[in-house]
């Protein structure tokens, strides 16, 4: 495994998946114990805020999104803290992940990026819902390809779930993988929506063997986004995908991230659950529009010793 293989993905193998059962209680307590498994003091919580901004794709998804606003989130993606703060911890050159934006936005993020090194992630496939016809969601990944995305975030047609209709959701991912081409992609599952976590685990399978490069747990629109028993379920799909087809899958949790403990939260998850690898962008996204306001504040505190005035933080 290297930070650029892709998962080339597999057949569909219904047998991978289909007699999967999920003890939701069992899965509710092993995630109730993650936030606490870690004690993490000063040094090594800054270390492990310092990895999650790395892992963040820095998010704008709003219906009065501008050239502007774009602009100011690719700045802020890569200078993510104060220079100041980076260089009390001897730290260098750190960036988010990406920045992620709707496909009319790429240009206006590739533009700003210039030659930063920061990927841009595009959503497409009629986000957030995805109820549009299956060429128009194929021509919209083309769009933003063609603007210049590196990383494509596809979301399902939950009825294919709702209805156990792997082989349509399989031929729909994979004809989307088809249409990213070199572009990464992610697959949002937005399981808020998908009723169970039997489901959950099933669409993940589906999902993989299709060739998505990155499971995403949300699309920070539904009801319910990003929680720590879907993250486990998850991530556990993908440690049985890597076990019967060989091939790696990262993962994104996303909507709803808000804070320097869920940071830290899902960076336990990660390693617990997938090892130390899956703590590197190429295998772990945040995806957050609001989470790095407070990560800046706890380094800002871990640096300074007190708490910046609200003022002084950017709006992120
Ligand atoms: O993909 C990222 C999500 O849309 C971000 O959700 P959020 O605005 O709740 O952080």
């Amino acid at each position: 495994m290297t930070a650029t293989t892709r998962n080339p993905g597999t057949d569909l193998r219904l047998d991978w998946f289909e007699a999967i059962r999920i003890n939701t209680p069992a899965v509710e307590r092993r995630a109730a114990t993650l936030p606490a498994r870690r004690s993490l003091k000063k040094d090594f919580q800054a270390a492990w805020l310092l990895n999650a901004v790395r892992c963040i794709d820095l998010t704008t998804l709003a219906g009065d999104d501008t050239e502007d606003r774009v602009a100011r989130l690719c700045a802020k993606a890569m200078q993510p803290i104060a220079p100041e703060l980076l260089e009390a911890m001897g730290v260098d050159g750190l960036t988010t992940g990406a920045v992620c934006v709707y496909p009319t936005m790429v240009a206006a993020a590739k533009r700003a990026l210039g030659n930063s090194g920061v990927p841009v992630a595009s959503v497409a496939t009629g986000f957030p819902a995805g109820l549009m016809p299956l060429d128009l969601r194929l021509a919209e990944i083309r769009y933003a390809v063609d603007q210049g995305a590196d990383e494509i975030d596809i979301v399902i047609t939950r009825a294919h779930v709702l209805q156990g209709d792997w082989a349509a959701l399989y031929d729909e991912i994979s004809a989307m993988r088809e249409a990213c081409g070199a572009s990464k992609m992610k697959a949002i599952l937005a399981t808020g929506d998908l009723k169970s976590l039997e489901n959950v685990a099933k669409a993940s399978h589906v999902a993989m063997q299709a060739g998505s490069d990155w499971i995403k747990t949300s699309t920070g629109k539904e009801g319910v986004n990003a929680t720590l028993p879907v993250s486990l379920v998850m991530c556990r799909t993908i440690r049985d995908y890597q076990a019967l087809s060989g091939h790696t899958v990262g993962f994104k949790p996303a909507g709803g991230l808000r804070t320097a403990k869920d940071a830290i939260a899902w960076q336990v998850l990660m390693k617990e659950e997938l090892g130390r690898d899956w703590l590197r962008p190429d295998l772990f996204r945040i995806g957050a529009s609001s989470l790095l306001g407070d990560i800046e504040r706890q380094i800002s505190h871990h640096v300074t010793g007190r708490y910046a005035a609200a003022h002084r933080q950017a709006i992120a």
